[in-house]
């Protein structure tokens, strides 16, 4: 059994919606054997700035699936979920990336493990920290990459109550 962290984003149409229908096709998957949420949060677009705000949240899953069976998965659900493919880091319904898996280092431009944007992207860092602050990345704790991030990129994360 693995352990693997994913992150999801989305700022187009029903976000909330989104997200909880993301989750459900994850937990449905018999070799998804477990799956816990972190909070929730409403962050400012990060990339391509001139767009919606995001909600966004992690998930830390227990499952048997090897790491290119996994990103198939979370592909499937970006496809099942209305997602389509037009501006590099442009608006979506929905985004589900592979953030970790155990201590896998992939440097395979199909699957980069852990996901390259990680550290400088607080809308991933912290609800990271929700689920496990003992995550690294090079040695380096999530904390620590989320402290070198400036006030001004960490107050564009807020936490978003339902
Ligand atoms: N860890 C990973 N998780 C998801 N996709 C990845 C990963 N590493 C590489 N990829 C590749 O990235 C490609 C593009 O992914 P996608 O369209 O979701 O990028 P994006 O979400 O717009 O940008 P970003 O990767 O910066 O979040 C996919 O075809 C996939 O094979
Ligand atoms: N705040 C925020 N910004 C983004 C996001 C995202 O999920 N949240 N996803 C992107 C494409 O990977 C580009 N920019």
């Amino acid at each position: 059994m693995s352990r693997a962290y994913l992150g999801l984003g989305t700022n187009m149409g029903d976000r909330l919606d989104y997200l909880n229908k993301a989750c459900d096709l994850l937990e449905q998957n018999k070799n998804v054997l477990s799956l816990k949420k972190s909070n929730l949060y409403e962050t400012k677009a990060w990339g391509y700035t001139d767009q919606a705000d995001f909600l966004n949240m992690c998930v830390e899953i227990e499952t048997s699936l090897a790491p290119y069976d996994l990103l198939s998965i979370c592909q499937d659900i970006e496809n099942k979920l209305d997602r389509v493919r037009v501006i590099r880091w442009g608006p979506r319904t929905i985004d589900v990336d592979v953030l970790f898996y155990d201590d896998i280092v992939s440097d395979d431009e199909k699957l980069l493990i852990p996901h390259p944007r990680i550290k400088e992207r607080a809308f991933v860092l912290v609800p990271l920290m929700d689920l496990n602050k003992e995550l690294t990345i090079e040695g380096k704790t999530i904390e620590a990459y989320l402290n070198d991030l400036s006030q001004e990129e960490r107050d564009e994360v807020k936490e978003f109550k339902l």
